[in-house]
């Protein structure tokens, strides 16, 4: 087998020396060869990673890092055959757990000589492609302030400039279309745009998502009272979202939402430069090849 790793050298903040050394380790014991590219976190990244898949032929690419290296090697592989496999060291890895995948970069190497390929959905917002999950609103508004922070990453990064922002956060309005139904108008905390069920930190946002059936979710959190935030954060945890009156979740295969008041946009853990006006949002199913445990995690 021929293998390109596509290694984030900063992701998780994890050194990845030692990943390096257990993947060359691995590729060497089962005969492997192995060709990496690390990023360096700039538009170059998506130009060399679709410049050395398409002068070779490799069997898969390995994504080494987190949701948004994940995103990076993925979009390229839409509506082709190479799949892709994930080596989970980021710092959610939001798609990767979805999936059922081993957290254990040891393990999930494993899944790799195991090679069974499944096809999942992916969702195409504004022609951007998106894997695990993409929102308005105050997740986006955390991720932008994570990415700003040199020092803060993981976990408890994330729950710092969560409780930062809270209590200032003012719900935003947005226009919601679905499946070309009259629309709506709102405000809401954040709308999460799912092919996922759960964000990297396990608050489930999403609890009928299912990678291949074809949808996606609208995840479209109202706003609500600042004392109830306690509340609606141990339900995201339960997964029991869906009890909350302020939660609603519509399956459908294509939407449109204006961000009438230009609300944070991230799409897989990548906060976007420009918030847009509207989202045009497409399923594209089954379009991305990807190895996963050959156990059945998929519905
Ligand atoms: N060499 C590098 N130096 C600085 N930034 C980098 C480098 N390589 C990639 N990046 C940046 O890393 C980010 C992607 O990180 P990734 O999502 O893989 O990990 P994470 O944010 O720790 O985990 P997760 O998204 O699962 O929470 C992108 O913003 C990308 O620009």
């Amino acid at each position: 087998m021929r293998l390109l790793f596509v290694v984030n050298p900063i992701s998780g903040g994890i050194a990845k020396a030692d990943i390096v050394d257990k993947i060359r380790t691995f590729c060497l014991q089962k005969i492997y060869n192995a060709d990496f590219y690390f990023t360096e976190g700039t538009e170059q990244d998506k130009f060399e990673v679709n410049r050395r898949i398409w002068s070779n032929t490799y069997d898969a690419i390995v994504a080494v890092g987190g949701d948004g290296t994940v995103n990076l090697v993925g979009k390229q592989l839409i509506g082709k055959k190479i799949p892709l496999a994930i080596v989970p060291v980021g710092s959610g890895n939001g798609l990767s757990k979805d999936l059922g995948l081993p957290q254990d970069p040891a393990e999930a190497l494993e899944i790799i000589s195991k090679y069974n390929v499944q096809r999942v959905d992916t969702l195409s917002v504004n022609d951007a492609p998106v894997l695990h999950l993409a929102d308005l609103g105050f997740n986006a508004l955390i991720v932008s302030r994570f990415h700003e922070s040199e020092t803060l990453r993981g976990t408890s990064g994330y729950a710092w400039h969560l409780l930062r922002e809270y209590m200032t956060y003012e719900a935003a309005r947005y226009t919601i279309m679905v499946e070309n139904e009259a629309s709506f108008g709102l405000r809401a905390f954040m709308v999460t745009i799912a092919n996922g069920n759960a964000f990297g930190s396990n608050l489930r946002i999403n609890p009928y998502g299912k990678p291949n059936d074809g949808l996606f979710e609208l995840c479209i959190l109202e706003e609500f009272p600042k004392t109830t935030g306690v509340n609606i954060l141990y339900q995201l945890f339960d997964d029991g979202i869906t009890d909350s009156s302020y939660a609603h979740v519509i399956s459908c295969s294509h939407a449109r939402i204006v961000n009438v008041d230009n609300a944070d946009f991230q799409i897989d853990g990548e906060t976007q430069k420009h918030s847009p006006d509207f989202l045009d949002i497409y399923i594209r199913p089954e379009s991305l090849p990807i190895l996963i445990n050959p156990a059945p995690v998929l519905g």
